[in-house]
């Protein structure tokens, strides 16, 4: 790992609603700098702001106060299609990253696309649909033989993976891990969890994972933040959090 910043957030604020009743703050003055090849987990209480806070890296959410760097540009204010070359993101919802009615290949290919010129005629290519099957074939789950199926014939544990497999198509360089596994069986969670730590090593991706399962927040990852009421309230590099024992998180909940 080296200590080139790939995620910069400094002094970041964000309030939905401002003067109104329901007025609410998101996050609440946030500096953070994650580098180049970190594994980081999320963890905090329901409403404690790690959407918004991914929102924010991604696009979706511009700051009210602060700003955003990634790889070192100043994205404050970049519209999140403008963001996409550097990130990828996994939702909880599996349907949520594929399209129903395309098959398995032309979602890789339309991956593939998601950041090139719409011309480019990359994934017609027998290079591509072999590229694709040995990236499918990691999950063992036989679905490198049925390329031409819909997506949408899959389980969702099923396209959850493929959605993961599909980041590392078009040289991403941050993977945005939004609950992936909250609404898959424990082993389906478990392959998808351990591809995405293969992933994240092998293509020296910098990845952020939001979770609730405290277990995986223990096993998986480099380093430790806990956001409680839109502040940063731990962050704990990867020997801390080595030493953090189940009972001590639940205990950080209150
Ligand atoms: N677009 C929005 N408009 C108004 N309020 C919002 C919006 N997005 C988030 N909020 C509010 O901001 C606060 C933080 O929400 P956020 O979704 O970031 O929390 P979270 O930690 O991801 O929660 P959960 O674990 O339940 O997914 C909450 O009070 C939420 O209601």
């Amino acid at each position: 790992m080296n200590n080139r910043a790939m995620i910069q957030l400094e002094q970041v604020t964000k309030i939905f609603n401002a003067g109104r009743v329901n007025e609410i703050t998101a996050l609440n003055n946030v500096s953070l700098q994650i580098n180049e090849g970190e594994f980081v987990i999320i963890i905090g209480a329901n409403g404690s702001g790690k959407t918004t806070l991914f929102n924010t890296i991604a696009g979706s959410v511009i700051p009210t106060k602060g700003k955003v760097f990634i790889a070192g540009e100043n994205v404050t204010f970049l519209p999140d299609f403008k963001r996409s070359k550097y990130i990828a993101r996994v939702f909880q919802n599996p349907f949520d990253g594929t399209a129903p009615d395309l098959t398995i290949l032309d979602n890789f290919r339309l991956a593939a696309l998601r950041t090139q010129p719409k011309h480019l005629t990359i994934g017609n290519t027998t290079a591509f649909k072999k590229r694709v099957r040995e990236v499918i074939a990691r999950l063992n789950w036989g679905l490198e033989n049925k390329l031409n199926q819909p997506m949408g014939t899959l389980s969702g544990g099923q396209r959850q993976a493929l959605t993961l497999l599909m980041c590392i198509m078009d040289n991403t360089k941050i993977l945005l891990l939004d609950e992936p596994t909250a609404a898959l069986d424990p082993k389906s969670a478990e392959i998808i969890l351990n591809t995405a730590q293969h992933l994240i090593q092998e293509y020296h991706l910098t990845a952020i994972f939001i979770t609730h399962n405290l277990k995986d927040a223990q096993q998986y990852g480099n380093r430790l933040l806990q956001i409680h009421e839109g502040k940063l309230v731990r962050d704990l590099d990867a020997t801390a959090k080595q030493k953090v024992l189940l009972q001590n998180m639940y205990e950080w909940f209150g």
